[in-house]
């Protein structure tokens, strides 16, 4: 019988979640939810979520479980006749907990990347801050270095993609990541893969989402978020 895929993507900065995400979205007709997108959407929109967000944001810091909890899941409730993966959430165990508590996840995709090849990938990450689209020097760069190929506008590197910076996020990953893990582990739901590839990793997951969603209605196919 038919049934709506609901899935999540974890993984530490720079794991290629986006990445992923996109190729998902783009080959089994999923919508792509990305939290960071959500988040940049309420701060445009100066919803009372996204000022409370934004003052976090700017210290660096996780935007509050409670406060993102409000901000995402009326958004995913709105969704009963879409198939989705998010990307970005749960990122604590309170998250996951409140998602579970809303809706049953059928897989949850966990990337697990050595941090050479963290380091050295966000080193050549450049986004561009209103819409989060990414891009990569040697991986997929723009048509034009330096600048959004859909915009025009200019590309940034953020502070928190250098080296220095980023071991103490990964740290921080680790610490709030492990009980997710765990969490899916549990129910069974959890696909890690391992590799510095993303072209490698990429066959697996189609792969595995060949399996799990063979059967998905025509009318559950999302356009992608970008
Ligand atoms: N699930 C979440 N819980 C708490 N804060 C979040 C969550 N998702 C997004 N945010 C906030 O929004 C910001 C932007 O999120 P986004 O996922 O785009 O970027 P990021 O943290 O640089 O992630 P990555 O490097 O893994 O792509 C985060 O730095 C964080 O402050
Ligand atoms: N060299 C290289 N770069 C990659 C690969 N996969 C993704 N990237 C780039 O690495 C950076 C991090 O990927 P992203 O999808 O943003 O990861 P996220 O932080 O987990 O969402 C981006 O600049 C991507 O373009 C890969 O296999 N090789």
């Amino acid at each position: 019988m038919s049934k709506l895929f609901r899935a999540v993507i974890m993984g530490p900065p720079g794991s290629g979640k986006g990445t992923i995400s996109e190729r998902i979205a783009h080959s089994f007709g999923l919508k792509h939810l990305s939290s960071g997108d959500f988040v940049r959407e309420n701060i445009s929109a100066k919803t009372e979520a996204g000022v409370l967000a934004k003052t976090y944001i700017k210290k660096g810091l996780l935007v509050p479980d409670h406060v993102m909890t409000r901000l995402l899941l009326p958004r995913l409730e709105e969704m009963t006749k879409c198939s989705w993966l998010l990307d970005g959430f749960p990122r604590t165990l309170a998250q996951a907990e409140a998602l579970n508590s809303a809706c049953d996840l059928d897989v949850a995709i966990n990337l697990n990347i050595p941090l050479e090849t963290l380091k050295e990938r966000l080193r050549h990450r450049w986004i561009h801050p209103s819409s989060g689209r990414v891009y990569n020097m040697c991986f997929n760069p723009p048509r034009v270095q330096g600048i959004d190929d859909i915009t025009g506008e200019p590309l940034i590197q953020q502070e928190d993609d250098r080296p220095e910076a980023l071991v103490a996020r990964l740290r921080h990953y680790k610490d709030v990541a492990k009980p997710v893990i765990d969490f899916y582990k549990a129910k069974g739901i959890l696909y890690t893969y391992s590799d510095t590839e993303t072209d490698q990793i990429w066959p697996n997951i189609s792969t595995l989402l060949s399996t799990k969603i063979p059967t998905i209605q025509s009318d559950a196919r999302c356009a992608s978020t970008h």
